[in-house]
């Protein structure tokens, strides 16, 4: 069986931390990061606020994430191999023949008003912090592209909020954590929902 859990959230707000802690106790996991899908600078938007437009969902390859997820789906085995992950077991089974549980974790900041990646996500959570938190946090960070002054209150904490509210109308299927909590009690909130929902399926 191959199951699809999706930790997305605002900035900052523990979605990677959150998933490697998952990914050191799920056997036969592997992970799609949607920061890995931004497009290149230069096909980046500049908006009237005169900041490049990275917070949305045009500012990254949506279609190349699904394939990739659907490349997982298609595959978990020949997946987690190309994609340098260790697989758990030797041989390479026949796709249809291999009856073990197979987990890929979807992580990412805009994971829920793309419906054709929502389509593939099979239980899905969503990481808050509140506004100073968040800037806070931010404001220690180092991106690829730094954040020039001013882009959190311009442009990151906007669209955040409006893609929350775009999302809290698409579905209403969405766990919502604290990330104000401790690493522990988010992983193992999450962790104990997973199982919960594996319980009912296997
Ligand atoms: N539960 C937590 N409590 C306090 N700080 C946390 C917690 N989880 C993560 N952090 C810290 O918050 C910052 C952001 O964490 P992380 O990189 O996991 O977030 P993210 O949601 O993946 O961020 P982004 O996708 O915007 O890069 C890091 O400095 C991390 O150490
Ligand atoms: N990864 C990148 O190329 C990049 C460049 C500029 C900004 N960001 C920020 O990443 C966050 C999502 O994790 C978004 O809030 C982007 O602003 C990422």
């Amino acid at each position: 069986m191959k199951f699809i859990i999706a930790i997305g959230g605002v900035t900052n707000g523990g979605k990677t931390t959150l998933t490697n802690r998952l990914m050191k106790v799920l056997s036969n996991c592997c992970v799609v990061h949607q920061d890995d899908f931004f497009k290149p600078q230069d096909q980046i938007a500049i908006g009237a606020d005169g900041f490049k437009q990275y917070d949305t969902l045009e500012a990254l390859d949506m279609e190349a994430m699904v394939a990739t997820v659907r490349a997982w789906v298609e595959n978990p085995r020949k997946f987690a191999l190309s994609h340098g992950v260790e697989a758990t077991g030797t041989e390479i089974e026949d796709k249809d023949t291999d009856s073990r549980l197979h987990i890929l974790i979807v992580e990412g900041f805009l994971l829920y008003t793309y419906p054709p990646l929502m389509d593939l996500l099979d239980q899905k959570f969503f990481i808050s912090i509140p506004y100073q938190e968040c800037k806070l946090r931010r404001s220690t960070r180092n991106y690829t592209v730094p954040d020039p002054p001013g882009l959190f209150d311009a442009h990151v904490w906007p669209m955040y909020l409006k893609n929350r509210a775009q999302m809290n109308v698409l579905d209403a299927n969405i766990v919502h954590l604290d990330g104000r909590s401790s690493r522990e009690s988010l992983f193992t909130e999450v962790f104990n929902a997973v199982q919960e929902r594996l319980n009912t399926l296997l």
